[in-house]
């Protein structure tokens, strides 16, 4: 990377490419998580805030602030080792856990390396997205053998954020008037993962993107970012791209793919992307709450009546995850990893 001519993978197409645009900037909501407030208010703002931007920011979460803190050293001094020490634990088509630095985003490539891990090592899923095959196989994590430390603090950050999260998801489906715990079971045997984002500076910031636009496919995503800024959402109201300034200790949650479907189209899962610029570095760390393989994702009955009928047929998440990692394509076949394929049209 970083070469004078731009490799043509990371080319966007030009109504792709970040123009810098006076908008009239809106900040997405601020939720205040303190124990002392009132847990009924909570519940309206994420409900407001689910409704007019699927995105919104939260502080006084409960992760101890020194843990994030550690996540990003420790994250920072593993992609500043040598590029060969990382790509000892390279994903590759056994193992989809781990370092990556081709990461594609709608058929054009990232500006930015990887790491993913596991919240529950050794998950299971489908061995094909083929629906009539029902074997399964095992994703393992790997990790790097520069510092003990890494795995052990990246370990304990995955319980913390994962904590928060079925709280945060409480939230979310009790502001819908459903009950808090109703797809908790879901989660057992999971698949959520968290991922170390690192964007190195990018001499051609107005033709390449950190991360291309797209929709998170989990039910919620807690993303935490450092002080550089580069994330864009884009406004309900009217399609802008909107940044989300870096707020100290505090997370960017939106509503993922899941929850769209849950919520019968209530709640959107909302496009966002990265912008990367030539002199900075961005470190940011997704947490992304995926269900188990075996989960079939569908509207919640409660809120599907004659007037408001289903939106969206049932899928099966491990058969979506497994067809988002498939490497029989080296072009991801875009159209097969949407939510849209499974919309009931009339
Ligand atoms: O780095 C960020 O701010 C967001 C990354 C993101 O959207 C993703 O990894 O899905
Ligand atoms: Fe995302």
């Amino acid at each position: 990377m970083g070469n004078i001519d731009l490799d043509p993978a990371f080319i966007q197409s030009t109504e792709h490419r970040p123009v810098p645009k006076v908008v009239e900037v809106t900040e997405i909501p601020v939720i205040d998580l303190s124990g002392s407030r009132d847990e009924s208010l909570i519940i309206s703002e994420i409900g407001k805030a689910c409704e007019e931007w699927g995105f919104f920011q939260i502080v006084n979460h409960g992760v101890p602030s020194e843990l994030c803190k550690e996540v990003e050293i420790e994250g920072k001094k593993f992609f500043g080792l040598e590029s060969e020490e990382k790509r000892k634990v390279k994903r590759d088509e056994v193992n989809a856990m781990g370092y990556h630095d081709g990461e594609h985003t709608k058929n054009v490539r990232d500006w930015k390396e990887v790491f993913d891990y596991l919240v529950e090592d050794n998950a299971q899923v489908p061995s094909s997205y083929e629906p009539d095959d029902k074997d399964l196989r095992t994703l393992t994590n790997q990790w790097p053998q520069h510092s003990p430390q890494f795995r052990k603090t990246m370990e304990e950050y995955a319980r913390e954020v994962e904590k928060l999260s079925y709280k945060l998801l409480g939230w979310i489906l009790s502001s819908l008037g459903l009950a808090a715990d109703k797809f908790h079971g879901c989660f057992k045997n999971q698949l959520s993962m968290v991922r170390l984002n690192y964007y190195p500076p990018c001499p051609f910031p107005d033709l390449a993107l950190g991360v291309g636009h797209h929709k998170d496919s989990s039910a919620l995503t807690v993303l935490a970012q450092d002080e550089v800024g580069g994330l864009q959402v884009k406004r309900k109201s009217d399609g802008e791209w909107i940044p989300v300034r870096p707020c100290p200790n505090a997370y960017i949650i939106n509503v993922g793919d899941i929850v769209q479907v849950w919520s019968n189209d209530k709640y959107e899962s909302v496009e966002h992307r990265v912008v990367v610029n030539t002199t900075k570095e961005r470190f940011s760390v997704p947490f992304f709450f995926f269900p188990a393989h075996h989960v079939n994702v569908s509207p919640a009955e409660e809120l599907v009546s004659e007037e408001n009928p289903a939106k969206f047929k049932e899928y099966n998440y491990g058969k979506f995850f497994a067809n988002r990692n498939r490497s029989d394509f080296k072009k991801r076949d875009v159209e097969n990893i949407q939510i849209q394929h499974f919309r009931i049209l009339n």
